[in-house]
C-alpha cells in the first residue's frame, strides 16, 4: 500500500436523506486546524445543519501543490479535529477525478435531489472567488455561507462576488433559512474568530525542524 492510499469510505459521497440541510465545507486542510473546526461549529449551529461534509480536496486548482501533504494524511488529521458526529470527513472529489467546485456541486446536486446544500467558505475566499472556474454558476447552484476570518472581515464590501450578487445577500439573522433558499443567496456570518492558518502552522513546523531538539 502506498502512503497515499485512501480508504474506500472516503472516496464515496456521504449518504444524505431527502429534506436534510447539509453544509459543504471544502478545503486543502494542509494541515487542518482549530480555525477549521470553529468554522464547522459555527456553520452547524447558525445554519441549523443536519450534517457538514468536510471535503478534503485532492488539490485547490489555484494553489501550488508543492507543499501539499498526501490526501490520506490530510484526511487522518481532519478526522482528529473535526467536531462531532454530524461532521463527515470525505474526499469523494478524488474519485470524481477533479477538484473544480462548480463541477463537484453539479454532481452533488444531480445525485441528491431534495437535499438542501450550502457551500461554506472563510471570508478570505470571497476576495478570490471570481477567479474560481464558473464562479457565477457556483453561486447559482447552492446558497453560500461566508464565515468571518481575521484580516478578511471587510472583504465582502469590495469583492467582485459580493458586488455581483449584492441583490442575493440575506441578513445573517436569517441564516437559519439559508439552506432552504433558492440560489443565488448568500450571507456573511460574524462570530467568534480564529487567527489560525495552515500556512502559519507549516512555517512553524519547518522552523521547528531546523532547531536542534534537546
Ligand atoms: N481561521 C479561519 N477562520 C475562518 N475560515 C477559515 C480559517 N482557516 C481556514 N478557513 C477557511 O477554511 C477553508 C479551508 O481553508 P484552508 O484549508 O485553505 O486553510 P488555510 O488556513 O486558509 O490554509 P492556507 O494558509 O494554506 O491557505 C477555506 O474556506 C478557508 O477560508
Ligand atoms: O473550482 C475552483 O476553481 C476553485 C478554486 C479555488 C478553490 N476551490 C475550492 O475551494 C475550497 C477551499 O480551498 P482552500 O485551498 O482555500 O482550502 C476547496 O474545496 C477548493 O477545491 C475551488
Amino acid at each position: 500500500m502506498t502512503s497515499d492510499a485512501v480508504a474506500e469510505r472516503y472516496l464515496r459521497m456521504p449518504h444524505a436523506e431527502k429534506g436534510m440541510a447539509i453544509g459543504l465545507f471544502g478545503g486543502s486542510f494542509n494541515p487542518p486546524h482549530e480555525g477549521h473546526a470553529l468554522v464547522a461549529e459555527i456553520a452547524l449551529r447558525r445554519l441549523g445543519l443536519d450534517q457538514l461534509w468536510w471535503m478534503v480536496t485532492p488539490g485547490n486548482p489555484l494553489k501550488n501543490h508543492r507543499e501539499l501533504a498526501p490526501l490520506s494524511e490530510r484526511i487522518r488529521l481532519s478526522e482528529d479535529i473535526a467536531p462531532g458526529p454530524r461532521v463527515k470527513v470525505t474526499a469523494f472529489e478524488k474519485r470524481l477525478g477533479q477538484s473544480y467546485t462548480a463541477r463537484t456541486l453539479q454532481r452533488v446536486q444531480a445525485l441528491n435531489r431534495g437535499v438542501h446544500f450550502v457551500w461554506i467558505m472563510g471570508a478570505d475566499n470571497l476576495g478570490t472567488f471570481h477567479r474560481w472556474q464558473n464562479w457565477q454558476k457556483i453561486a447559482c447552484t447552492f446558497p453560500i455561507a461566508v464565515i468571518d476570518r481575521p484580516g478578511s472581515t471587510l472583504a465582502y464590501l469590495s469583492s467582485r462576488m459580493a458586488k455581483t450578487f449584492d441583490y442575493a445577500r440575506i441578513d445573517e439573522e436569517d441564516a437559519m433559512s439559508l439552506a432552504r433558499r433558492r440560489a443565488p443567496a448568500w450571507t456573511f456570518i460574524h462570530g467568534p474568530r480564529s487567527p489560525l492558518s495552515s500556512t502559519a502552522l507549516r512555517s512553524q513546523a519547518a522552523l521547528e525542524k531546523t532547531i536542534p531538539q534537546k
